[in-house]
């Protein structure tokens, strides 16, 4: 099976609460979630997360993001830089009360579907990707990072997979995708530690590509990746990326009901919800 049509496939069972209508935003007039732009000098789509204050991963945002990136494909936009308009925020990672306390299931089973079918897109999408990181990016943070191509982030901020210490397991293609960047023991350290890297370390390990001090910066660096394909077919260049990563994609896409329900399983545990549970007040007490 070719590579577009396996990111078509999907079950019936999943195709059902992709396509439900249950979990639409609440108004038409909601703010946008997801902003679009083009970078008139170089024709390249800037992608900015808008979910105020932190760019918490909700079940809207993912979907909304997927509408986006399926408007950016079937523009076969040049390239994307994915970035945050949240200040000193890259995101939070996945809105926690997506996970607690006691998830309604039908909800949570459609948030993580979504939350899959954000990452199908991103790490299997045709066009050149670069994640901007300006601003932290904990968690499901890094997890939309490392689905880029290039990363290139402001120096300061936090980056790193802490499910660990939050009493969450990461599922095997978070894992794969970490491991598409790192050495596998680097990954592996990273995973079972929970540690966030500042910018520096995250540069001296690889798992970013360049440091920058500005968003001018940012874009020139992004316009010099973006052209090291200007002489390459843009279609050989998609078709080659999609084969380097369709292992994952595809182990991901035969196993995305049972994918959710492990991860279920796994959050509605009473010892992971109290683990979460600690975790979140202590985020809220910190200001107090
Ligand atoms: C190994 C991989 C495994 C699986 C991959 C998928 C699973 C992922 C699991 C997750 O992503 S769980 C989320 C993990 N996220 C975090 O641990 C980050 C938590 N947040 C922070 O550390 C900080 O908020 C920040 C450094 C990102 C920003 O700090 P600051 O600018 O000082 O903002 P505040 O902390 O004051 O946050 C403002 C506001 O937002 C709430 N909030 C923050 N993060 C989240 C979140 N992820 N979900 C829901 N809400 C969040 C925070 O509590 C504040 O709320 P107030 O009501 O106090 O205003």
């Amino acid at each position: 099976m070719n590579f577009s049509r396996l990111l078509k496939t999907t079950s019936a069972l999943t195709s059902r609460w992709l396509c439900s209508g249950r979990f639409q935003s609440t108004s038409a007039a909601a703010q946008k979630l997801v902003d679009v732009s083009v970078d008139s000098k170089t024709g390249v789509s800037i992608v900015s997360l808008n979910r105020k204050p932190v760019n918490s991963l909700s079940l809207e945002l993912f979907k909304e993001f997927c509408g986006v990136m399926d408007d950016l494909e079937s523009e076969k936009v040049r390239g994307m830089i994915l970035k945050s308009s949240c200040d000193n925020v890259f995101s939070s990672g996945l809105d926690i009360t997506e996970l607690y306390p006691h998830p309604d299931e039908d909800r949570f089973h459609a948030f993580w579907l979504w939350f899959q079918e954000t990452w199908i897109k991103l790490y299997g999408s045709s066009f050149p990707t670069v994640a901007f990181i300006n601003g932290h990016a904990p968690a499901g943070g890094c997890v939309l990072a490392i689905s880029c191509e290039y990363r290139i982030m402001l120096p300061y901020y936090k980056i790193g997979l802490n499910e660990a210490p939050v009493g969450i397991v990461a599922p095997d293609w978070v894992v794969n995708s970490l491991k598409s960047v790192l050495a596998s023991r680097k990954a592996e350290q990273l995973l079972t530690s929970g540690r966030l890297l500042d910018t520096q370390e995250a540069f001296d390990i690889g798992l970013i590509d360049k440091i920058v001090n500005n968003e001018e910066e940012a874009l020139a660096r992004s316009e010099e990746f973006f052209s090291t394909f200007d002489n390459v077919p843009k279609l050989a260049r998609a078709l080659t990326k999609q084969q380097v990563r369709k292992n994952e994609i595809s182990k991901l896409i035969k196993n995305r009901s049972n994918d959710a329900k492990l991860f279920l399983n796994h959050i509605l545990r009473p010892e992971t919800q109290k683990i979460i549970g600690s975790y979140f007040k202590s985020l809220k007490d910190r200001k107090k």
